[in-house]
């Protein structure tokens, strides 16, 4: 029989009489355990060697028992201290035993109870009573600390399971495998197994050498087990993002981008969001301390809107008159929406001035002060877009959407009018969740409102949206926990192996 070289020494080292540890196999072998561990496997599957493995426990000194290795137990320097100074007689006060001791801080606490749970004194009224019959010398959990410093074991388990409790000792558990030769294996050697022979690897040596020209290379095993190598890939959610991205670009919009913390000018007034309106508190959107304000904003822009704010927009006036002020227009927040961004573009204010038609999107991260669940995170990220043309209708909007969703094969999206301070008449989106069959929401839109656009110099029309990517990936994957998609929670394997998307 030939076995390659590394099977062959582990065979050989492998004893029938009596289980062998794979790190004694490899230390007598002179080979990496890992080699070794790999090769037993392989021995084990053709039959020549059992592989079995057991969980070992390891108990291992933390960083606190370590110093009480060096200084004492406090409960036994308390002990001592308290016995100098004469508190087998008469109690002495605390704060002088703990001054004797060196004791301060946790040390304190931990002292006194394990003092009294050890019956070496009693505490009473802020002064200690030694008990004269007490042994420290002896003291178990003491001595169980010094011999596993010294790698020996302790067999009494209620010693260990307390010191355990007092975070003195971690328990810890290890796979140890131990291998045994078969009869097989055992037959195996009797009759003469030899190293496979040929070289295994062309290497710069074999080259340079020469020794290429004559060699006999061993034949390649397409059936050996290989280490399974997981290389870095794109995150589900991100590769959702990269497809939304080249459908969007595929049906003539452009990418938009801008800043993640932005001035509440951007995010809510522009938007004539009046000051006062519920969204606009710490309940929903999370502000910055430092800095607090943005440096620059338009002053033309900003008064036109202020203008919109407190006068109304339109011959008549009409608005919510609401009080404004630029301080408040001026503080940063993270973005609840990208529609920021759709302001800056729409005002001219990150390209300059745009001639109708346009297309825009982006998909990008927001942030909202939600609870989280099923369908809500903290961040989330948006698919914003939105379309400047001479006379859009409410249908241009629902072609939208329907010609969008089609590409992910989403033909059932549904609408229900909403309210919006910035568009009118504004859409909610719906679709069904395919294994549940429960209608979700996935986005929101509407035709922006003269009160938006005037100020910001736009004359024709512009319908916009904002469509959660999260809620995409539910109704394509299947997903039921928005959590199972994206964040902390997120289980490795998906990561690792959820099939690539187009
Ligand atoms: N900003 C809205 C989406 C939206 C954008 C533009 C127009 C209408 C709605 C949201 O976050 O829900």
């Amino acid at each position: 029989m030939q076995l390659p070289r590394h099977q062959l020494a582990v065979l050989e080292t492998a004893s029938a009489d009596e289980p062998r540890r794979i790190d004694d196999i490899a230390a007598e072998a002179d080979l990496p355990p890992e080699t070794v561990t790999g090769a037993a496997f392989e021995l084990e599957d053709e039959g020549l060697l059992s592989v079995t493995e057991t969980v070992e426990e390891d108990l291992e000194l933390t960083e606190e028992a370590r110093e009480y290795l060096d200084d004492g137990l406090p409960e036994v320097r308390l002990y001592r201290a308290a016995v100098e100074a004469g508190a087998t007689d008469d109690p002495v006060s605390l704060g002088e035993l703990l001054g004797r001791a060196g004791l301060d801080g946790p040390q304190v606490d931990i002292a006194l109870s394990n003092l009294a749970r050890k019956g070496y004194g009693t505490i009473d009224a802020g002064s200690v009573a030694a008990n004269p019959d007490a042994d420290p010398d002896g003291d178990a959990e003491a001595a169980a600390l010094a011999s596993l410093a010294d790698g020996e074991p302790v067999t009494d388990e209620s010693v260990v399971d307390a010191l355990v409790r007092r975070d003195l000792v971690a328990r810890t558990e290890r796979t140890v495998r131990t291998v045994q030769l078969t009869d097989a294996g055992v037959t195996a050697l009797m009759e003469g197994v030899e190293t496979e022979g040929g070289l295994g690897q062309l290497t710069p040596d074999v080259l340079s050498s020469g020794e290429w020209r004559d060699a006999d290379f061993r034949s390649y095993d397409v059936e050996a087990d290989a280490e399974d190598v997981n290389a870095g890939r794109t995150h589900p959610l991100r590769e959702m993002a990269e497809t939304v991205k080249d459908v969007l670009t595929g049906m003539g919009f452009q990418e938009m981008a801008g800043p993640h913390v932005d001035a509440e000018f951007w995010i809510n007034d522009a938007l004539f969001m009046p000051q006062d309106h519920p969204a606009r508190t710490h309940w929903d959107q999370f502000a910055l301390s430092q800095p607090s304000e943005i440096r620059d904003l338009p002053d033309d822009l900003v008064s036109r809107v202020e203008d919109a704010h407190r006068n109304g927009v339109g011959e008549d006036g009409e608005g919510y008159h609401s009080p404004w002020t630029e301080e408040m227009a001026r503080g940063l927040d993270l973005r609840g929406h990208t529609t920021s961004l759709s302001m800056r573009y729409l005002s001219g204010e990150a390209e300059g001035d745009l001639e109708p038609p346009q297309r825009y999107f982006s998909v990008e991260k927001v942030y909202r002060n939600d609870t989280l669940d099923a369908t809500h995170l903290l961040e989330f990220f948006q698919i914003e877009g939105w379309v400047m043309a001479d006379d859009l209708s409410v249908r241009d909007l629902m072609g939208t959407f329907t010609e969008f969703y089609s590409q992910f094969g989403i033909e059932d999206v549904t609408f229900k009018p909403h309210y919006n301070p910035y568009t009118e008449p504004s859409f909610e989106l719906f679709g069904r969740h395919p294994r549940t069959g429960e209608i979700i929401e996935i986005g929101n839109s509407g035709i922006f409102r003269p009160e938006v656009l005037e100020p910001l110099g736009v004359d024709c029309d512009v319908m916009a949206w904002g469509l959660a990517l999260e809620r995409l990936m539910m109704l394509v994957t299947g997903a039921e926990d928005i959590r199972d998609v994206h964040g902390t929670l997120v289980d490795l394997d998906y990561l690792r192996n959820e099939e690539v998307m187009y």
